[in-house]
């Protein structure tokens, strides 16, 4: 079996006396999709926030099986003085989020090229005398923007306005950017929230042709059991911050404990 591309491993995350995840525990296969269910407060986003770098876990640990080998994300956001978020995204996870956070004042080709200073090695100097290596970096940078809006279906988009563009183009635009950062993985935090059908099934189209093509794995939170179910490897589901039920999507969607906590009954009441 392939070593997964994620291994979250027993992590619990506090907020003083709120315990958002507790003990949670699972894997996110290579180039696969990996899909984060549950109703409502059950502590997807906390996971998905210490997955990303955005919140350290209180307990656990979380690997990252990336192009340069095992990674500890705890590790990687509390290294001394170099250590934070931005490391998680040099290890290859890259995000999206819940309210689309654009630069809604930029083109969209200058949304992308902002999103990829954080990965180049040019420093003030090589910028003010314009090097050759910072040159060729400036190009390459372009090359990929363009190279994402295309696989987008946002090319004609390029010198528009990001907040002009209709919402489904946003959304597509968000992950054009979290792509040109090279990333392993992508973590996608309810990507079809606001879309009409027809834009929902733009969007699985473009989720599935990532993880085909570009040797990408994608772990999304979806409240969109339609998408879920048409896209999905593999199912996670969380309520109260556990993870109730892990499996393929026909197990899960049978699975009397993953019913019982959407319909917010006892799972006896389910099987009776
Ligand atoms: N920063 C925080 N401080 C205190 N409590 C928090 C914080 N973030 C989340 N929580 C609590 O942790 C629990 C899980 O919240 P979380 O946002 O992770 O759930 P979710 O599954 O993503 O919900 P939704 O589907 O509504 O987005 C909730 O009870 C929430 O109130």
């Amino acid at each position: 079996m392939k070593t997964p591309i994620l291994e979250v491993q027993n992590v619990t995350m506090r907020f003083g006396g709120i315990v958002a995840n507790r003990d949670v525990s699972f894997a996110a296969e290579r180039g696969a999709i990996t899909a984060l269910i549950g109703p409502n407060g059950a502590g997807k986003t906390t996971i998905f926030n210490c997955i990303t770098g955005f919140y350290r876990a209180s307990e656990g640990r979380i690997l990252l099986n990336g192009r340069n080998g095992p990674q500890d994300i705890g590790q990687l956001m509390t290294r001394p003085i170099t250590g934070g978020s931005h490391l998680v995204t040099r290890a290859g996870i890259a995000r999206t989020f819940q309210n689309i956070r654009l630069f809604k004042e930029m083109s969209v080709v200058e949304n992308l090229l902002v999103a990829q200073h954080l990965a180049t090695r040019n420093n003030l100097l090589s910028g003010v005398f314009r090097t050759r290596a910072y040159r060729a970096a400036e190009t390459e940078a372009v090359d990929r923007a363009y190279f994402w809006l295309s696989q987008m279906n946002l090319a004609s988009d390029a010198n528009r306005l990001a907040g002009e563009l209709p919402y489904g183009r946003q959304r597509r635009l968000e992950i054009a950017r979290a792509m040109c950062t090279s990333p392993a993985l992508i973590c996608l935090d309810e990507p079809a929230a606001g879309l009409n059908p027809s834009e929902t099934r733009e969007l699985s189209e473009v989720i599935q042709r990532l993880c085909a093509e570009h040797d990408l794995s994608v772990l999304v939170i979806e409240h969109d059991m339609g998408l879920v179910m048409r896209i999905a490897d593999h199912i996670v589901v969380l309520d109260h911050g556990e993870v109730i039920s892990d499996g393929t999507p026909d197990s899960v969607a049978n699975d009397p404990a993953v019913i019982a906590a959407y319909l917010g009954v006892s799972e006896e009441e389910v099987t009776a």
